[in-house]
């Protein structure tokens, strides 16, 4: 593949990296992406129907079970030449943001410095009920889902859930990165959730040069300056040739 000299001038001379990325950049880790997530027992299931708090109160511990499931497929995997790559350039280059949508850790696992969990982190458990952060021992209770050794909640995944509110926290440091980046990568991504998905066009609202990697095309396309089709454990290796 070869690369637009225009681009390579662009990431060679960056000052401010933003990397934003979805379950594509997760994949050749083998972790199935959000839309093939649903695999075997769960495929009946659309992830916005498990991912809610209507779904928890539902059935706390069908909801507490698949999020066991995906935390055991992450715990079996590594990061992936792409996350590597993300890494790399952030030693390389002056200043590299990552905001992810990722909930695995993968990039942090990769050694990336500098990521904002948009959607929180599976590894995390937080109480349903008082909000206070779970013990690795209390998540570890035989209970489905184990209950909160402050209030006796229910503990719950320290994720985002579809209806929930971002961390605030990591938004603002997200649009404050979009708002001083030269270069944004879309990587890996449908761009299909929000507010996340308003990040790229953010972006380009702001004369920040957008890429795109994806083997596939997506709603962001038409806000890239550059398209990159292929994997991101193929392209973003190849970026630092
Ligand atoms: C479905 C969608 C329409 N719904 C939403 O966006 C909703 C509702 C909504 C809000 N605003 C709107 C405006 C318009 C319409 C709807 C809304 N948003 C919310 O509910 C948000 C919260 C959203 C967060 C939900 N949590 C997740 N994850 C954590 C949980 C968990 O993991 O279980 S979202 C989850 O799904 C999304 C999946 O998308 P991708 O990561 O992109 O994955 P996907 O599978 O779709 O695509 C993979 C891509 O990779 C590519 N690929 C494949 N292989 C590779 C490869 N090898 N290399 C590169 N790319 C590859 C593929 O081609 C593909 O393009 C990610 O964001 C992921 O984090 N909260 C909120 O709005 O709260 C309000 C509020 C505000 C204030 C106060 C109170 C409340
Ligand atoms: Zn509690």
């Amino acid at each position: 593949m070869n690369f637009d000299p225009d681009l390579l001038d662009k990431l060679r001379n960056s000052r401010h990296l933003a990397v934003f990325t979805g379950a594509g950049v997760s994949a050749e880790s083998g972790i199935p992406t959000f839309r093939d997530a649903l695999a075997g027992l769960w495929a009946k299931y659309r992830p916005e129907d498990l991912a809610t708090p209507e779904a928890f109160l539902r059935d706390p511990a069908m909801v507490w079970q698949w999020y066991a499931s995906r935390r055991a497929a992450i715990a079996a995997i590594h990061p992936n030449p792409g996350h590597h790559a993300i890494a790399r350039l952030g030693q390389l280059l002056r200043r590299l943001t990552v905001i992810t949508q990722n909930v695995d850790g993968l990039h942090q696992a990769a050694g990336s410095g500098r990521v904002l969990e948009l959607h929180g982190n599976i590894h995390r458990n937080t109480c349903f009920a008082c909000g206070r952060e779970a013990t690795p021992e209390e998540a570890a209770q035989d209970a489905t889902p184990p209950l909160c050794q402050g209030c006796g909640g229910m503990l719950r995944p320290g994720v985002v859930w579809f209806g929930e509110a971002l961390p605030a926290e990591a938004w603002r440091q997200s649009v404050e990165a979009v708002e001083d980046a030269d270069l944004f990568f879309c990587v890996g991504t449908s761009s299909l959730v929000e507010p996340a998905a308003s990040l790229p066009r953010l972006a380009r609202s702001l004369g920040c040069a957008v890429v795109q990697i994806n083997p596939d095309a997506t709603a962001h396309d038409a806000v890239a300056d550059f398209i990159l089709r292929g994997k991101s454990g193929e392209v973003l290796p190849r970026l630092l040739d």
